[in-house]
């Protein structure tokens, strides 16, 4: 049967792609494979030959990449986002990206200036996918979802206070490196952002050129402003692939706690699947930090919510909300979430072996005030209307190493969520 190119894409990354685990049986946790002795260039090699096999496939029906002499202008391009620092004087996160540069540009071309500029480092960690079909698969390629708290740089390098994380591993020109690395890794068709303070000046050009389109929200009152040599404020990012959906609704939401405005944002989209035509909404947003703020959280998602409620038509819309939500699961926010009339359930617990339990971490740092282990980042789903393929597995305890994260290996304090969905076949059935 002739297989269009973009559904062979899928086949070949989502079917059998190496690194495709089965979803282990009761009682048997996964193990990823443990971390590369090797130096980094030598793995580079090696894993340049799949990760370009694979990000060829994936973006292979995007027609706008650019095969030829793209090396250069990227070179140019990503120099370009290299030289705009945090030390900048000017407030360029106020400025509208030249149109001039944003031309298309080859992923794997990306993906070899990323690992030029990171030639010193330590290799990136192996993740794999984990299996998690529980029934054939659907008529279309699922839907790719990243969740991933990217750390404000300037929060980063003026407030967290990482006890254990050397400086060379927080260096903006490095550590961009790093995140456009996992980005470009995982090839997500809808990425969900948190802490962005560099969006104008480099996530914007760089993603729109790789053809995704995107939308910013700044908190009001980022913390990230009070850092010396800032770089803006800090926010959620929500990207999706022009080629894979339509946006037909977007809304930028500044959440409310008890009627109160508040300093915490999300982002909400209705799309339209191109492949298939069916519409859904995804969600971005990172809630209030810290102990002493839960049921201010909870207010905040009870706000997020009703927002949804009324997006989605009442829970018409099947539904992904992404997020640092700043809670463990035994919080009041996370209660509302998991009972709530929108029928949600969490995807990452479908990693562990009774399928009911949050992974331990999703964040582990060291800070001057003492250790943080913490489960905080969430990919909620209708749990009706959409089906995990498959998930990301989380770094282990030894690939996280002894200093926690960040690290020269990992650019965040928090690890990054992928999953992929498929819409049930049941168009009318309860979302
Ligand atoms: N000028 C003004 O009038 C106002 C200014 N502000 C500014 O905003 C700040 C608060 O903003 P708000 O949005 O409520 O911030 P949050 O309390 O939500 O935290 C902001 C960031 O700090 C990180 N964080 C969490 N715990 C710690 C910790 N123990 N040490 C260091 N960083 C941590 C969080 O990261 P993660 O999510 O990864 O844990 C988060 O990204 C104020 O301190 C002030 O700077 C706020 C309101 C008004
Ligand atoms: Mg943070």
């Amino acid at each position: 049967m002739y297989q269009s190119p973009r559904r062979l894409c899928s086949a070949l990354l989502h079917r059998d792609a190496p690194g495709l685990r089965r979803r282990p049986g009761p009682g048997l946790r996964s193990q990823s494979s443990p971390p590369a002795a090797a130096p980094r260039r030598a793995s580079l090699r090696l894993s340049a030959a799949a990760s370009a096999a694979s990000g060829a496939a994936r973006w292979c029906s995007r027609p706008a990449c650019s095969m030829g002499n793209g090396t250069s202008r990227l070179y140019s391009a990503l120099a370009k986002t290299l030289n705009s620092s945090a030390a900048s004087q000017h407030p360029e996160y106020l400025v509208s990206p030249d149109p001039g540069h944003l031309e298309p540009i080859d992923p794997k071309e990306l993906l070899e200036e990323c690992r030029a500029v990171l030639h010193t480092r330590p290799p990136r960690f192996q993740r794999d996918f984990v299996d998690l079909r529980t029934d054939c698969p659907g008529s279309h390629p699922p839907i790719r979802v990243m969740q991933w708290n990217i750390l404000a740089q300037a929060l980063g390098e003026g407030k967290d206070n990482f006890a254990q994380c050397p400086v060379e591993a927080l260096k903006w020109e490095e550590r961009k490196c790093l995140i456009l690395e996992e980005i470009l890794a995982y090839q997500p068709d809808i990425l969900c952002l948190q802490e962005v303070d560099h969006y104008f000046d480099t996530f914007q050009p760089l993603l729109s050129r790789l053809g995704y389109q995107g939308t910013f929200f700044p908190k009001p009152w980022s913390p990230c402003l009070d850092v010396e040599r800032n770089n803006g404020p800090d926010g959620c990012a929500l990207f999706f692939l022009q080629n894979r959906f339509k946006l037909v609704h977007s809304a930028n939401i500044r959440l409310t706690a008890m009627t109160l405005k508040t300093n915490q944002v999300a982002i909400a989209q209705t799309m339209e699947c191109k492949e298939s035509g069916r519409q859904f909404c995804i969600a971005v947003t990172h809630l209030k930090a810290r102990t002493g703020w839960e049921q201010f959280r909870s207010a905040q998602g009870c706000d997020l919510l009703q927002n949804l409620q009324s997006i989605t038509q009442g829970a018409k819309l099947p539904l992904i909300v992404c997020g640092d939500f700043n809670a463990e699961p035994t919080e009041e926010v996370y209660k509302r979430f998991a009972s709530s009339s929108l029928n949600l359930d969490s995807a990452y617990k479908l990693l562990s072996a009774d399928g009911q339990s949050e992974p331990p971490y999703t964040t582990w740092k060291i800070r001057t005030s003492g250790e943080c282990r913490h489960t905080l980042d969430y990919i909620w789903y209708s749990k009706h209307a959409l089906s995990v393929r498959s998930a990301l597995d989380l770094l282990t305890e030894e690939q996280i190493g002894p200093n926690r994260l960040p690290s020269l290996n990992y650019p965040s304090d928090h690890l990054s969520l992928v999953c992929d969905f498929s819409f049930n076949e049941e168009p009318d059935g309860l979302l």
